[in-house]
């Protein structure tokens, strides 16, 4: 089954809600409507963007969507400081980041808990965005396929095959993360494809068949072409460069198949 490349800026703590739609739309001006043809295109800004972000994607029609960098497993109450997917979905919201190796890191979700917010996102209709990937230490000592998978089953534990199919994993090796040292396309693929064979196994051939699996980690529009030419990598979860319109316009036109724009 053909899959569909996915470029998602993750724009992590950066941007103000006026610096969100200034981005927004210097990517659309570079953008236009051919481009979405071959490739889908996500801007995941933080919380405090997102209704400006959707005032001036459904205002201007852009073909762009736009989502979210986590979303809280329970439904509504007293949670003070979380978000739910409920109201990310009022917001218009395509999808849901869950797992993030910085929220895995610095806040200790667990599989558990990545697990919570998936089926949280899928409940309200988002498509999660379930990040995976190893430290540095696993991936020297040669444990990365292993690692990865264990993770990718805690995370999906329990799913059915019709869930399965609504989601996207992004492999996001956690040494090739903001410090510019991209993994090679052939270490993104060797996991990349692990992960699609784990995915048939979890649901079936065909679901895995039709699930995105994306990379990211360091991820420009110098290398991303060659990256997203592997055969199991779909699309790129991509941070810094995300926050400049230009080189997040050309890496998504490059993933398009071009022209430049
Ligand atoms: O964590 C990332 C995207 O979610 C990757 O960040 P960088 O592209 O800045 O390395």
């Amino acid at each position: 089954m053909a899959r569909k490349p996915l470029i998602a800026g993750n724009w992590k703590m950066n941007l103000n809600h006026f610096e969100a739609i200034a981005l927004v739309q210097k990517i659309a001006f570079s953008l236009p409507a051919k481009y979405f043809d071959k490739v889908d295109v996500t801007v995941i800004p933080p919380f405090t963007d997102i209704r400006s972000v959707q005032t001036l994607v459904e205002g201007d029609k852009l073909l762009l969507t736009y989502g979210a960098q986590d979303v809280s497993a329970h439904d509504s109450g007293a949670y003070t400081g979380e978000i739910s997917g409920a109201m990310l979905a009022k917001l218009g919201c395509t999808f849901a980041v869950v797992g993030h190796s910085e929220r895995r890191t610095l806040h200790g979700e667990s599989n558990e808990t990545v697990l919570a917010k998936t089926k949280a996102a899928l409940k309200n209709g988002l498509t999660p965005i379930v990040c995976i990937g190893e430290g540095l230490e696993i991936r020297e000592a040669g444990n990365q396929v292993e690692y990865n998978l264990e993770q990718l089953r805690g995370s999906l534990a329990g799913l059915s095959a019709d869930e399965i199919a609504k989601v996207v994993v992004a492999y996001e090796p956690v040494w090739a993360i903001g410090t510019g040292r991209v993994a090679t396309p052939a270490d993104a693929q060797e996991v990349c494809k692990a992960v699609r064979g784990e995915l048939a196994t979890l649901a079936s051939a065909e679901v895995a068949a039709g699930v995105r699996v994306l990379y990211g980690g360091s991820v420009n529009a110098k290398n991303v072409g060659e990256i997203v030419g592997q055969s199991d990598v779909d699309g790129a979860l991509v941070g810094g460069a995300s926050l400049k319109a230009d080189e997040f316009a050309t890496l998504s036109a490059i993933a398009a198949g071009g022209p430049l724009p």
